[in-house]
C-alpha cells in the first residue's frame, strides 16, 4: 500500500489515480484544507486527517502495510507565504517533520517528497541544474529547502530512503477532463487566465511588466501534471527497488514562457481575447525559472511528453466541463 498525503489536491489526485491504474493500492490522508474529496479516486481508501497528528499517522502505519509515502500535503503559494510565513513553517516544516518521525519510528523507510524550484531563489544561470546554490527568496521555498536538509540528515542517521522531486510550474489536467486544478482563491496563472476567458473574472492581472526579461514579464517552465505523475511512478519504482538512497531531481520541460506568452497561448486555444490589467510585482516572485531535467532523464529515463499547448488545452477542457470546479 502507498500512503499519499495531500491526495485530494491538484497534483496528488492525479498521481493517486495513476497509481491505482497501475495496480498499486492507495490510502489518501488529507485534511481537505485546499483539496476536494471528490478529486480522490473512489478506489482509494480516504482518511480525513492532518499530517501533523502523530496519533493518526501512527494508527495508519500500524493498520496498513505501507511500503512508501508520497508526500504532497503542504501549503504552496509563494505570495501567501510572504504574507503568512508562520503558516508555512508550521505546515510544511513542523508537520512534515512529524510525518518523518512517525515513518522512522514505525519502520516505513521510503519517501517521495514534493519539493520545488522555489528553493533555488533567483538563480544566476538561465537553466537550473540540481547543483546550483539554493538561495530561496520566499518563505515557501525556504520551508521546502528545510525539509530537504532534514531528509538529507535523516538519510545519514536512519534507514530512511527518499527521492525529492523539485517541480517547476505544474499545469494541465487529466486527459479525460474528470479532475483538474481547483483552488479557492485561485492564484495560479493558467487557471486564472482561463477563468477570465470563461467570463468568471473581469480581467487577468499581470504582476509586473518591468522585469529584466524580453517582454518584461516573469518566465516560468510549465510542466504537465501527467508528466509529473509519470515521474512519481518511476521514482517510486526506483525507491522500492533500492536499499537506501537520497536523490533530488528537477522536473520541468526545459523551456520558459513569459506571462504574456502564456496569455497568448490561452487566447489561441480558446479563441477568445483576454483583457489584461498590469499590476505591481507580486512579492517573492523570481523573474526567470527554467529547469534542466537532464539528471532524472539520465538516471531514471523520465521524459516529459506534453507541451505548454497540451497543458492549456487539457486545463481548458477541465474548465469547460467544470466551470465551478468540484462544487
Ligand atoms: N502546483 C505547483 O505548481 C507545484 C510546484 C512545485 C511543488 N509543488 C508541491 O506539490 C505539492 C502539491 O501541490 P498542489 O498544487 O497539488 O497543491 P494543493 O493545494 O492542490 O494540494 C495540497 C493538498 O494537501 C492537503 N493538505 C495541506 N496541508 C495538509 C495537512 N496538514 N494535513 C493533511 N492534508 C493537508 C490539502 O488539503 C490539499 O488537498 C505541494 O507540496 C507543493 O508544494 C506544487
Ligand atoms: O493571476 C496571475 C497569476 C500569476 N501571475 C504570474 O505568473 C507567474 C506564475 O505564477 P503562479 O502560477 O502563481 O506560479 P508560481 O508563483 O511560479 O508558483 C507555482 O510554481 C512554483 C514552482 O515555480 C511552485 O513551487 C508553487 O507551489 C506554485 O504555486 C508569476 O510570475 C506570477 O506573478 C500573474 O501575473 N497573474
Amino acid at each position: 500500500m502507498i500512503l499519499v498525503t495531500g491526495g485530494a489536491g491538484y497534483i496528488g489526485s492525479h498521481v493517486t489515480r495513476e497509481l491505482i491504474n497501475q495496480g498499486y493500492e492507495v490510502i489518501v490522508l488529507d485534511n481537505l484544507s485546499t483539496g476536494h474529496q471528490s478529486a480522490i479516486d473512489r478506489r482509494a481508501v480516504f482518511k480525513l486527517g492532518d499530517i501533523g497528528d502523530r496519533q493518526t499517522l501512527d494508527d495508519l502505519f500500524n493498520q496498513y502495510d505501507i511500503k512508501a509515502v508520497m508526500h504532497f500535503a503542504a501549503n504552496c503559494l509563494v505570495g501567501e507565504s510572504v504574507q503568512n510565513p508562520l503558516k508555512y513553517y508550521d505546515n510544511n516544516v513542523g508537520k512534515t517533520t512529524r510525518l518523518i518521525q512517525s515513518m522512522v519510528e514505525n519502520n516505513v523507510k521510503k519517501l517521495i517528497f514534493s519539493s520545488t524550484c522555489a528553493i533555488y531563489g533567483n538563480p544566476e544561470q538561465d537553466i537550473i541544474t540540481e547543483q546550483i546554490p539554493k538561495k530561496p527568496i520566499n518563505p515557501y521555498g525556504r520551508s521546502k529547502l528545510m525539509i530537504e536538509t532534514i531528509l538529507s540528515d535523516t538519510l545519514k542517521s536512519d534507514e530512511l530512503s527518499y527521492i525529492s522531486l523539485r517541480y517547476f510550474n505544474a499545469a494541465g489536467a487529466y486527459p479525460s477532463g474528470e479532475i483538474g486544478e481547483d483552488h479557492d482563491p485561485e492564484t495560479h496563472l493558467i487557471p486564472n487566465i482561463l477563468k477570465h476567458l470563461q467570463g468568471a473574472v473581469e480581467n487577468i492581472e499581470v504582476f509586473g511588466n518591468d522585469y529584466d526579461t524580453p517582454d518584461g514579464t516573469c518566465i516560468r517552465d510549465y510542466i504537465h501534471v501527467q508528466d509529473l505523475t509519470n515521474a512519481h511512478i518511476l521514482a517510486l519504482k526506483h525507491l522500492l527497488s533500492q536499499p537506501k538512497i537520497g536523490f533530488q531531481y528537477n522536473l520541468g520541460n526545459g523551456k520558459g514562457y513569459s506571462v504574456k506568452e502564456v496569455i497568448g497561448e490561452c487566447e489561441r486555444i480558446t479563441n477568445k481575447k483576454a483583457k489584461v490589467r498590469y499590476a505591481p510585482r507580486r512579492p517573492g516572485d523570481p523573474p526567470v525559472l527554467v529547469a534542466s531535467s537532464s539528471k532524472i532523464k539520465n538516471e531514471l529515463g523520465w521524459f516529459p511528453v506534453y507541451t505548454l499547448t497540451d497543458s492549456v488545452r487539457s486545463a481548458w477542457q477541465w474548465h469547460i466541463k467544470h466551470p465551478h470546479g468540484y462544487q
